[in-house]
């Protein structure tokens, strides 16, 4: 059996071999999930046509113990995946109400809006830290580039075309369905 150390004068190529490994895990994931997310919406259609829910706790039950982990990892990467499936299966049919209006103090303000925007995988164009980020990555967001066509969200500052901005004191949504979309990204504007 071969063995590769890295030699600690050149950690950089290790980094680097392990970086391509991950790729390729990554790509083996994401072919894997698309064709999750085409079952997931084969059985949101066919649960619609019968006006069953999404989410169903017992099948959940019966996946887990089909896997047979009482791992916490395994559990939660479990739960990440009934998420996904989860919202992939409701997308066509989100209905929120169309307008907001909440008042309170600027960082509360922030953190509702942080967690009505966060979901499983939603990215935001925002700074880590912020009451937005945190109440956005709680939620299961990630914080990064937004990508696409971002969801505009003003704190401080209006701008055209913002679903919510936060001025003096008010949250003001127009678009919940944008805000909650999980495919659209969002970005942040900060005065
Ligand atoms: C896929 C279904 O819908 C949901 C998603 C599940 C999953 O991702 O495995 C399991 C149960 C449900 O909460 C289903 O009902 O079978």
């Amino acid at each position: 059996m071969v063995h590769f150390i890295a030699r600690e004068s050149d950690p950089g190529k290790c980094i680097e071999d392990l970086r391509k490994e991950m790729l390729s895990n990554t790509l083996s994931i994401l072919r894997l999930l698309n064709e999750r997310r085409r079952i997931a919406v084969e059985i949101g259609r066919a649960k619609a046509t019968s006006g069953l829910p999404a989410r169903v706790p017992e099948q959940e039950e019966r996946v887990i113990r089909q896997i047979g982990s009482d791992d916490p990892v395994v559990a939660r990467d479990i739960n990440l995946l009934f998420e996904l499936s989860t919202q992939w299966q409701k997308r066509s049919d989100i209905s929120a109400p169309r307008e907001v209006s909440i008042s309170g103090d600027p960082a509360g303000l922030e953190f509702i809006l942080g967690s009505l925007c966060g979901s499983p995988g939603r990215i935001a164009e925002d700074t880590e830290g912020t009451a937005f980020a945190s109440a956005f990555l709680m939620k299961g967001g990630h914080i990064s580039r937004a990508r696409g066509n971002p969801v505009l969200v003003c704190i401080g500052s209006g701008r055209q075309g913002c679903a919510a901005e936060i001025r003096d004191g008010v949250l003001h949504a127009e678009d919940l369905e944008g805000l909650t979309s999980p495919t659209r990204p969002v970005r942040v504007v900060r005065e």
